[in-house]
């Protein structure tokens, strides 16, 4: 599937759609935090309801200053580039009042149309990505929309049939050690139902896509793929499961076939070692509980979400909605991955502007 058209304009800072995520979690004031902070260099567009997300500015911190625009103006006239004393935001208006730490399925299908939002941004051309803040999965199943993330969503809004869930911490966090980047094969699934949703064809479309796309959006020439085994010990010779030696290893020999630099199936216990890590671009884990618990123990509050394979530039925060953190009041919440989020996005879309006038 083909990119979205971006505009880089020489000389204006990039912009990006900030959804701003479930109302009650932590996610409004860290888009408003972070968007802030680096608002010298993006333009961070925010998504969500004006009003409550100045409200929020205002108890957050009162020198952020807003500038609201309807979704019908912006679609008429186009997204005004206003210079960085102001941040935009489109107002995508919620259905009920937000108490923090409590959830309203009444706002979930608010949440949605702000993803719907970012999505027409950035096929019109508005923004160059989209940064999400956490949503609540279970209130948008709750306000009656079968969703089980933004992975899934912006694929399927996107006409897209197959897309990668990879995380990625910092370089250097921990201390010493190479970036992390974890791909899984698998994304929000019951764990029951893991081994049947691996295949060869299935690895040959995840392999393809993260081969692409760490050339493409993060420049990487050729890109070292290890892919973790599915039963403990890579299936002991057979003994703990075929999946292993059944599946994944003939994809492993059909991606190297495509020039793609593939190895493994390595018993996922013991390759989150530097040994093994530091000739790795990405860790390609068979399941969500598989990769994200290693990542998220290395760099929690520090990584990124990225969404490959999508016509689009997708991050976000490493971490949920932290009901507990909002309940508490505002200033607790570590802004660091959603800062994190947003630089990313940008890296990448340089990466893409420079690939494409080469
Ligand atoms: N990108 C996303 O939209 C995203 C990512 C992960 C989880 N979620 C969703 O968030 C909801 C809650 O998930 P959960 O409870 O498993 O995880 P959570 O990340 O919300 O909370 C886990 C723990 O980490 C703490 N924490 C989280 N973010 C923090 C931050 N920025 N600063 C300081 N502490 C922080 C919380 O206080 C809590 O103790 C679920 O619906 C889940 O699906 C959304
Ligand atoms: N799997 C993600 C995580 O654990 O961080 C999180 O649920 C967000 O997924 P989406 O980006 O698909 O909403």
């Amino acid at each position: 599937m083909s990119a979205y058209p971006t505009t880089r304009r020489p000389g204006v800072r990039p912009a990006i759609a900030v959804t701003v995520g479930e109302p009650a979690g932590i996610g409004p004031e860290i888009s408003l935090r972070a968007a802030w902070a680096c608002r010298d260099t993006v333009n961070c567009v925010l998504l969500g309801d004006a009003a409550f997300l100045a409200m929020t500015a205002d108890a957050v911190d009162p020198a952020i200053r807003l500038s609201a625009l309807s979704l019908q103006a912006v679609r008429h006239g186009g997204l005004p580039h206003f210079g960085p004393g102001r941040l935009s935001v489109i107002d995508v208006p919620l259905a009920a009042h937000v108490v923090p730490g409590v959830l309203d399925p009444e706002n979930g299908r608010s949440v949605l149309a702000t993803l719907d939002a970012a999505l027409e941004g950035v096929r019109a051309g508005w923004f160059e990505a989209v940064v999400t803040a956490p949503l609540q999965k279970s209130t948008i199943n709750d306000a009656g929309v079968k969703f089980s993330g933004h992975t899934e969503y912006f694929a399927e809004r996107s006409g897209t049939p197959q897309v990668v869930m990879m995380l990625a911490g910092q370089p250097g966090s921990p201390p010493g050690a190479p970036p992390l980047r974890v791909a899984l094969a698998s994304t929000h699934l019951a764990l029951k139902d893991v081994a049947a949703a691996i295949s060869v064809d299935g690895l040959a479309r995840v392999l393809d896509i993260i081969d692409h796309d760490l050339k493409t959006k993060f420049g990487i020439a050729a890109p070292r793929i290890l892919l973790c085994g599915l039963n403990p010990h890579a299936g002991e010779g057979g003994y703990l499961g075929r999946e292993d030696i059944d599946v994944i290893a003939p994809a492993i020999a059909a991606a190297r076939a495509r020039g793609i630099d593939a190895r493994g199936p390595y018993p996922a216990d013991t390759l989150f070692q530097p040994k093994y890590l530091q000739h790795a671009d990405c860790v390609l884990a068979m399941y969500h509980d598989q990769g994200l618990p290693v990542l998220k123990y290395a760099t929690f509050g520090q990584g990124v979400n990225i969404t490959l394979g999508l016509p689009l530039i997708r991050t976000s925060v490493d971490h949920g909605t932290a009901l507990d953190l909002a309940a508490q009041g505002f200033g607790l919440a570590d802004r660091g991955s959603m800062d994190a989020a947003i630089a990313t996005a940008v890296a990448m879309a340089d990466a893409v502007a420079a690939s494409t006038t080469s």
